[in-house]
């Protein structure tokens, strides 16, 4: 059997506001194996990124673990820092540095390293996401796509237990963001990264995860593989969320052949 690396067991999260305490998250577990790209898919405000937050280390914990490996990252009371959790991170933005060349950019988190293994990284990495010839640019001269690859490079050149992406394709139009979720997928595959991704877009969630977890208001509702999800829907809730998505995509497909309004 496949080991699991990062467990979520019965966390709990709540934000402190001016209202007083608003409770997001409610007893929520998962377990990702080694190897694994898992999702958490929901609609706006079911808490997703909050659940990505807390694995990061920016959200302390009301109850629970969350672990990685043999590794206690968080518990209430306790939270490894973020920079200490072997943990790489991508947002949808691409926080990339502007003034720096796509190579300087991906080797911004190797100063461990000395200068030859830092450009032998470099290299690597621009190799694994086929951006070698584009080295010496800057981000602005790249397409969205593009960026979005530099930011992936750059999440995994410190070689990171776990990837974190926080809806990295949002940005990008309906064609680049299919054909990089696959081109992710293939990339995380050929390296044996473990990763968690955030996202709304079920399409996404298909193309990439080996696992998904259905979010409402809060609560994994099923975490389960996509062939599960879609032949053994465990509530209502999920067939309906995994049916209206596939019905708006047809809509939207007879819609762009001139079919219908
Ligand atoms: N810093 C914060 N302070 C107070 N409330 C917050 C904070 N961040 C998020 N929330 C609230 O927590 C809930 C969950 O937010 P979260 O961003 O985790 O949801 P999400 O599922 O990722 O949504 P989206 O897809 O829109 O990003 C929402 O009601 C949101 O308004």
């Amino acid at each position: 059997m496949s080991e699991e690396l990062l467990k979520l067991n019965d966390v709990s999260l709540a934000y402190d506001t001016p209202e007083g305490l608003l409770p997001v998250v409610d007893h929520l577990s998962l377990g990702l194996e080694k190897g694994h790209i898992g999702c958490l898919l929901g609609a706006s405000g079911c808490g997703k990124t909050t659940v990505l937050r807390a694995i990061a280390g920016f959200e302390p914990l009301r109850t629970g673990t969350i672990s990685l490996g043999a590794v206690v990252l968080s518990s209430p009371g306790f939270m490894v820092e973020p920079q200490d959790r072997n943990v790489g991170m991508m947002f949808q933005d691409y926080a990339l540095f502007p003034h720096l060349t796509i190579e300087k950019n991906i080797g911004f988190g190797l100063q461990h390293l000395d200068k030859p293994a830092r450009g032998k990284r470099v290299e690597e990495m621009l190799e694994l996401v086929g951006l070698t010839d584009v080295a010496r640019r800057y981000p602005h001269e790249l397409s969205g796509g593009q960026q979005q690859r530099v930011a992936l490079a750059r999440a995994l050149a410190p070689e990171p237990e776990l990837l974190l992406l926080d809806e990295p394709f949002s940005n990008l139009d309906v064609d680049t963001r299919e054909r990089l979720a696959f081109e992710v997928r293939d990339i995380l595959k050929s390296t044996g990264h473990t990763a968690l991704l955030v996202t709304h877009n079920q399409a996404e969630a298909f193309a990439i995860a080996d696992r998904i977890g259905v979010m409402e208001k809060g609560v994994i509702v099923q975490w389960d593989t996509p062939y599960g999800l879609h032949h053994q829907p465990a509530s209502a809730f999920v067939s309906d969320f995994i049916r209206r998505e596939a019905l708006m995509a047809q809509r939207a497909q007879a819609y762009l052949r001139g079919e219908g309004s």
